[in-house]
């Protein structure tokens, strides 16, 4: 199976569907050992797409303000930022939080914009997934699609991507 199209959404998500083909319903089991080996092994090694760190480096000292937004748990997400010494470039980080109702990107959007008191039209939401566009929309933000990632043209065609753009610079040359 070519796992990549169904990387994307919450793990619990992923997990029922995979699941499903066997007539499983250990969802929550299936996500605790996925994260006890994500988190102590698999987060070590992402890697970040080409480019990636120059785009976010130039929009930062710009004075453009990122914030990161994730399905992943917020723990994660801020320790593979460490690992690329990357965390001072973001005002804020954020994802998934147990209990909290953020694991999907409508919810996790909302509760960015509260948190920091942002304007949705102010923001640009980037992502490479149909999720990604979809919460931005949710939430009156523009979206533009990504693809370097894991979603096709077509998604992020087919969810109303306001722009999808092939490489990070051309991220650079949006905003400001
Ligand atoms: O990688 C994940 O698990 C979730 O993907 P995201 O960071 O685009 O929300």
């Amino acid at each position: 199976m070519d796992i990549r199209s169904i990387i994307g959404p919450p793990i619990e998500d992923v997990m029922r569907y995979l699941l499903s083909s066997f007539g499983d319903d250990r969802v929550a089991q299936a996500v605790d050992a996925y994260r006890s080996d994500y988190g102590t092994r698999g987060l070590l090694l992402s890697e970040l797409y080409p480019e990636i760190r120059e785009t976010l480096v130039g929009l930062h000292s710009r004075g453009i303000r990122l914030f990161l937004a994730t399905s992943k748990r917020e723990t994660f997400a801020r320790r593979i930022l460490d690992n690329h010494g990357l965390p001072s470039l973001f005002q804020g980080i954020y994802g998934s939080v147990p209990g909290a109702g953020l694991d999907h990107k409508p919810e996790l959007l909302a509760h960015i914009l509260r948190d920091t008191g942002l304007a949705a039209e102010d923001c640009i939401m980037v992502g490479d997934r149909k999720f990604d566009i979809v919460g931005a929309h949710a939430n009156r933000m523009h979206a533009v699609g990504v693809l370097w990632g894991y979603g096709s043209r077509e998604e992020l065609e087919l969810a109303g991507a306001d722009l999808i753009v092939d490489a990070p610079r051309e991220v650079a040359s949006l905003a400001g």
